[in-house]
């Protein structure tokens, strides 16, 4: 559906982007992860053919940019990270104005618009002056506006910057809706936890090149290879008898006991442990809690940058 080779942007001597390489299937929810100045932009820009690479190619669904951008325009929908509203426009009027621009007309424009509006759930603030509106809705009506002339693919600027948390989340659900209705899309961030429970793939782009880009589930599987289990003890007496318990079993790397739980660290590649737990419970250990600890995102994504940037 997206697909890049080599792709290449230079201002002058400097490099905005050099050899990125991506290949995004239909239905992909592609993050694109990188600090300010990375080349996320730029790249998004060539795809939509706002911007002429230095060389290398982008297709969008076979289409190169190079020789046919009128087709690429009419599948691709693309929000930059700001984007002005006009002042003495309401919200209906304003997706209007755009509709008309895609020619789209009469009956089946107010049917677009309608429909757009309870897609990213605005419609009651239609007749509301769009420059009333707050960063959260603001962001949500470029999307309408992004989606109107139903495109395939959609590249979405740092739509989550500025956001509250709320905000945040709901523009996170939008994401999943608009995966779930088939778009394929690229969408950017600096930051990684905000948009891994989102995407199915990630890219990580630094200093213009992409120095990841993998599967989500790939990408948390590098930075943890080990299963990691938090076992806590109704007693803290028994903390030594888990210990004990587990420290030579066959699925157990390593034991770290602490003030009040364990860490157990699984062996590489076994995903199976309730065998574990039916251990403790035969050896009369009172359990409280016994579960698999959380990857934590922000770690993931320090470990993946480390050495690449300072800046994320
Ligand atoms: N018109 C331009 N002239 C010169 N340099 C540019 C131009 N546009 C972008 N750059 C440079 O290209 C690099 C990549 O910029 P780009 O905007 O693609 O980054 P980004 O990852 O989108 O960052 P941000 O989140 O800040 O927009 C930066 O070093 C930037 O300064």
């Amino acid at each position: 559906m997206i697909k890049t080779v080599d792709l290449t942007k230079k201002y002058g001597d400097a490099f905005a982007i050099r050899g990125v390489d991506l290949d995004l299937e239909a239905g992909d929810l592609f993050g694109f992860i990188g600090p300010n100045g990375a080349g996320k932009t730029t790249t998004m820009r060539i795809i939509s053919t706002l911007l002429e690479p230095t060389s290398g190619e982008a297709y969008v669904c076979g289409h190169s940019v190079h020789t046919a951008p009128k087709e690429i325009r009419r599948l691709v929908g693309y929000m930059p990270d700001f984007f002005g509203v006009y002042d003495d426009m309401t919200v209906v009027e304003y997706l209007e104005f755009f509709a008309a621009s895609y020619r789209i007309m009469g009956e089946d424009r107010r049917r677009r618009v309608n429909e757009m509006l309870e897609i990213v759930d605005l419609d009651f603030k239609r007749d509301a002056f769009a420059n009333t509106l707050s960063r959260g809705q603001t962001q949500r009506l470029g999307l309408a506006r992004t989606l109107l002339h139903d495109p395939q693919v959609l590249l979405l600027d740092e739509p989550l910057s500025g956001l509250d948390p709320r905000a945040r989340i709901e523009m996170r659900n939008l994401l999943r809706k608009l995966g779930q209705m088939g778009k394929t899309i690229i969408v950017s961030s600096h930051i990684l936890p905000e948009l891994a429970d989102v995407c199915n793939k990630v890219g990580i782009i630094d200093k213009g090149v992409l120095v990841h880009n993998a599967k989500v589930t790939d990408v948390l599987r590098m930075v943890r290879q080990y299963v990691v289990l938090v076992i806590t003890p109704n007693e803290t007496s028994q903390l030594s008898l888990i210990n004990d318990l587990l420290s030579d079993h066959e699925k157990v790397q390593e034991c770290q006991p602490g003030d009040a739980a364990i860490r157990v660290v699984l062996k590489p590649d076994v995903q199976q442990y309730g065998d574990l737990a039916k251990l403790l419970i035969e050896n009369d250990v009172d359990l409280k809690r016994f579960s698999e600890e959380e990857l934590d995102l922000e770690s993931a994504f320090m470990a993946l940058t480390k050495g690449t940037s300072t800046r994320m």
